[in-house]
């Protein structure tokens, strides 16, 4: 019996040594093979001859695990290091592409200036396929809702699309003067209604901002009737937006119970608001910029698109989560930035005051501000600019439709390409102490009078912080009115006063650092806060 049971073990033993020894000639063959081959065409874009100058595949990064590639080293979640340590490889092996296999998928990240504005041009790139299943995982879509919500064929995109929706009613000057109008009221309202702020009290800084600016944005855009059915509205969507991508990249619910649970709560308070807006339909001929129940008149022609796709109520209130993270999720945390550089000590000595006497300047008689004006301001947005510069962690996304060229960079079909904002953002070749805010980095002087401006112009492939070609940000306007705007407010009526810093902020001198997250988030979240003493001016509103 003994005896036996000596016998199986010994076999299990050299069953799985065989499986270890076998495990690791796999790996140690996949590492060799994929060394060698990185080797030989990380050498053919070193090659100057003229066949070799023919565009060709950016080299793979060598890896281990065959399926997994490098998906735990590129899912690394301090933000930043994993460009940064591609950055060195770029340096070391004279590249401006690489390869990797990301979650069992050929992704080329491309960071040259021509192959970045090549994927913008590009025709055989898109994202619909991405969208789609940014729709199941992040939205809660069925299949059938998000290849309706984000269709594929060309036929579907000739008739009404949201990107035409967008051109007419998030793009042109009437809609963003709208918005922006209804923004700065409902801001300036939500300040004016805090009694606390007459007195003087003290906050953290961002918590403080982003409450205010979530009520004023999500009331801009859908309305006042979702915040008043949903008062708590914010809470669960907060929780999605901080998991947003760890959903995209399909992290099972086991590991991420609270966010599948916050993403199916928003969208279900969503369906709810959307019944009760469907109510309630408009007069006929009636056509307002803005009305309590859908907001804006960008998100009523929204619904419009979902009718003519056959969208559900629960597909249309995944899109409309969408919607809503598109106007908090990049801009409050970049007035966040712009603010806390703006009031912290560490920031040069003048650069308040100057900040200070440029918004004095479009301040009009009844108190209020000028927005054309503070859209000239050049150190507010030389400042706005370097905000989005150092920021922003900007992953263009397209799935290659046909194999193409791209600036140099062959890539073939199914495969996919990414741009890093970071890597050119950050590249000491564009952008002199790249690590370093700098606010007048983008002022310009001019030669003749020695007027002073601000200019971002000829930074085609090298500064992309709202994308570019078709899918570019169209909501770039309004988000630059929303910030400045806001900054405005807060500076021109309220005096509020360094009192120290705050959480686990890792910048320099406790200065708030980056939040932890996956690479693409976009505007980077803020870790720590400010504690600032803030007080109603006698002036103030
Ligand atoms: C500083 C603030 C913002 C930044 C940095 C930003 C950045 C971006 C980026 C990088 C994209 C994807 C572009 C691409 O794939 O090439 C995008 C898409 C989008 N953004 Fe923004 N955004 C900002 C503010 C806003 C605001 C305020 C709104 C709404 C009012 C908005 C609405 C949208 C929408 C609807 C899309 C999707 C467009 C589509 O699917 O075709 N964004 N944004």
């Amino acid at each position: 019996m003994a005896t036996n049971s000596y016998t199986l073990l010994s076999a299990l033993g050299t069953l799985l040594l065989g499986l270890v020894i076998t495990v690791a000639l796999v790996c140690g063959y996949t590492y060799l093979v994929t060394l060698t081959s990185f080797h030989i065409n990380a050498r053919k874009h070193t090659d100057t001859s003229a066949k070799a100058q023919l565009a060709h595949s950016p080299p793979l990064v060598p890896y281990f695990v065959p399926g997994l590639g490098s998906t735990i080293t590129f899912s690394n979640q301090n933000i930043g290091t994993y460009w940064t340590w591609l950055q060195s490889q770029a340096s070391r092996y004279r590249q401006d592409a690489f390869a990797i296999i990301l979650a069992g998928k050929h992704t080329n990240f491309i960071f040259s200036e021509a192959g970045i504005a090549a994927i913008f041009k590009s025709r055989q790139v898109s994202r619909e396929k991405l969208d789609q299943q940014l729709g199941v995982n992040v939205l809660g879509m069925s299949k059938e809702d998000s290849v309706k919500a984000f269709p594929y064929d060309v036929a579907e995109k000739e008739k009404s699309s949201v990107a035409k929706i967008y051109s007419e009613h998030l793009l042109s000057s009437s809609a963003v003067n709208a918005l922006t109008g209804k923004f700065m009221e409902t801001f300036r309202a939500e300040l004016e209604s805090d009694a606390s702020l007459g007195e003087g009290i003290e906050v953290d800084l961002y918590d403080f901002l982003w409450k205010k600016v979530f009520i004023a944005s999500t009331t801009a855009q859908c309305g006042s009737t979702l915040l008043e059915m949903f008062p708590d509205f914010s809470t669960d969507y907060k929780i999605w937006e901080d998991n947003l991508l760890g959903l995209l990249f399909g992290t099972p619910p086991l590991f991420a119970r609270s966010a599948y649970d916050a993403r199916d709560a928003s969208v279900k308070k969503l369906e709810a608001w959307l019944n009760a807006g469907y109510a309630k339909p408009l007069k006929d001929g009636e056509d307002p910029d803005w009305e309590p129940n859908f907001g804006a008149k960008v998100m009523r022609k929204r619904h419009d698109y979902y009718h003519q796709q056959g969208l559900s109520i629960h597909g249309q209130a995944g899109f409309d989560l969408i919607a809503i993270a598109g106007i908090i999720s990049n801009a409050t945390p970049a007035t966040g930035w712009l603010l806390l550089h703006i009031l912290s000590p560490t920031s040069p000595p003048d650069f308040h005051s100057r900040i200070m006497a440029e918004l004095e300047s479009s301040r009009k008689n009844d108190g209020s501000v000028d927005i054309p004006a503070l859209t000239r301001l050049p150190l507010l947005n030389s400042a706005f600019h370097e905000v989005l510069r150092l920021y922003v962690d900007l992953l263009v996304v397209r799935q290659v439709d046909s194999s193409v060229a791209l600036g140099g960079h062959y890539v073939k079909q199914g495969e996919q390409v990414m741009a890093p904002t970071w890597m050119t953002h950050r590249n000491p070749a564009f952008f002199e102490n790249p690590e370093v805010f700098d606010p007048e980095r983008f002022l310009t002087k001019d030669a003749e009078t020695g007027k002073v401006g601000y200019s971002i112009a000829g930074l085609g492939g090298k500064y992309f912080p709202f994308g570019g070609g078709h899918y570019m940000c169209p909501g770039r306007t309004f988000a630059k009115q929303e910030v400045l705007g806001t900054v405005a407010v807060l500076l021109l009526n309220f005096d509020i006063d360094f009192v120290g810093y705050t959480g686990q902020g890792s910048g320099k001198h406790g200065f708030p650092g980056i939040k932890k997250g996956y690479a693409g988030n976009q505007v980077v979240g803020i870790e720590g806060d400010m504690r600032v003493r803030i007080k109603k001016r006698s002036t103030g509103i």
